[in-house]
């Protein structure tokens, strides 16, 4: 280890060289090695094993479409009797990687561009036509200036607009297309690891097209049916799909990843989640989020070089520390400084200045 310097010309005409100084005790033994101990299952337990540092990692590329099936049979006042398939109820037709399905609505039937008397409201009523601005917008239409009768009792301002006016009530309950909960949508899900050339598909090598007519997603029977009964995907999130159909919600869906390649492809397969994520009692502002999970990782060099390079280093740190703790904090510290450090003097230098 390092000597001492009295002062810059001292230090510049020394050579410092390491000794080995074995201290005989039991506690700096003891304590040294635990801490040893401790560091090498850090770099191998949780290092090495826990975290996979011997491989190199790769996020994934991915793809998703989706396709939404079934068949809705209502019956409303409005419409009257009515069959919605997926031409109705998916809005837009395909989205990336999500869809929209319709599962309530407010209908006002037969609109057309005309003048009628606004919903009443603390700014819609009037008693005379000086309460209406002509052409300001109000609502979904462009007021006329004019103060008609709402009903026998209330006045409202007169707009031009989509005639009749919607209506201000709660959607309907229970939700019009309630039978949506038994339809399913098919998640295609193809991913790419560029790093490791491995592409695949959650359509699994094992899925034939027989399965794949007949099966529908289940936890436990069948794990990796890549299409989803409605219902199912809201009650994974917990929430009941009846409640949740009448005003809507946002559900997402995760596609977990985990691969790792020096195993057989056979164990990588998709892991799938739900989640609801439109709902924040506490804070309602722009509520929603989505975020990606995929890795795979494979054996590399590299990784573990540095890894066992980087867990070595810390066991040169250790004896760093512990020399500090040995000579500065220890009950015979300053016996441990005089071992530690010796001086010797050249002889040639002594002879040297015996000479002058
Ligand atoms: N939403 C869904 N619900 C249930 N099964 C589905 C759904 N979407 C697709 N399938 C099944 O998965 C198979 C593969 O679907 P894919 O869309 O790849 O092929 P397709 O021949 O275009 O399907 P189809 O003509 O039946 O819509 C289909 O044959 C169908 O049996």
């Amino acid at each position: 280890m390092g000597g001492r310097c009295g002062s810059g010309c001292q230090c510049f005409c020394e050579y410092s060289t390491s000794k080995v100084l074995v201290i005989r005790s039991k506690l700096a033994g003891v304590l040294n090695r635990s801490i040893q101990v401790l560091v090498i299952a850090f770099v191998v337990l949780y290092v090495c094993l826990y975290q996979k540092g011997y491989q190199k990692t790769d996020n994934v590329l991915s793809s998703v479409t989706t396709k939404v099936k079934g068949i809705a049979l209502i019956n409303t006042s409005e419409l009257g009797q009515r069959i919605w398939d997926v031409a109705d109820y998916v809005i837009p037709p395909q989205e990336d990687g999500s869809f929209f399905v319709l599962t309530n609505m407010i209908i006002t039937p037969n609109q057309t561009q005309s003048k009628c008397a606004l919903n009443p409201s603390s700014k819609s009523m009037c008693t005379s036509n000086q309460d209406c601005k002509r052409g300001v917008i109000f609502g979904n239409g462009v007021q006329t200036g004019i103060c008609v009768h709402y009903s026998a009792s209330e006045k409202t301002c007169e707009v031009l607009s989509w005639c009749p006016l919607e209506k201000i009530v709660d959607p309907p309950n229970p939700p019009l297309l309630a039978n949506a909960e038994n339809f399913t949508v098919l998640i295609k899900n193809s991913i790419r690891y560029p790093k490791f050339n491995f592409n695949k598909r959650n359509i699994l090598p094992s899925i034939n097209s027989s399965y794949l007519a007949r099966c529908v997603f289940n936890d436990k029977t069948d794990p990796n049916c890549p299409i989803f009964r409605l219902k199912d995907i809201v009650t994974k999130a917990g929430e009941d799909f009846q409640t949740m159909a009448v005003h809507g919600g946002l559900i997402e869906v995760q596609i977990r990843w985990d691969c790792d390649l020096d195993w057989s492809e056979h164990w990588c397969v998709p892991r799938y989640t739900f989640q609801r994520v439109d709902k924040d009692p506490v804070h309602n502002v722009s509520v929603g989020y989505n975020f990606r999970w995929d890795k795979a990782g494979k054996f590399d060099i590299l990784p573990t070089f540095l890894n066992i390079g980087a867990g070595l280093a810390l066991l040169g740190v250790v004896s760093v520390i512990f020399d500090l703790i040995v000579l500065k904090c220890m009950k015979r510290s300053q016996h441990y400084k005089e071992q530690k450090y010796s001086y010797l003097v050249d002889h040639e230098l002594l002879s040297n200045e015996e000479d002058t």
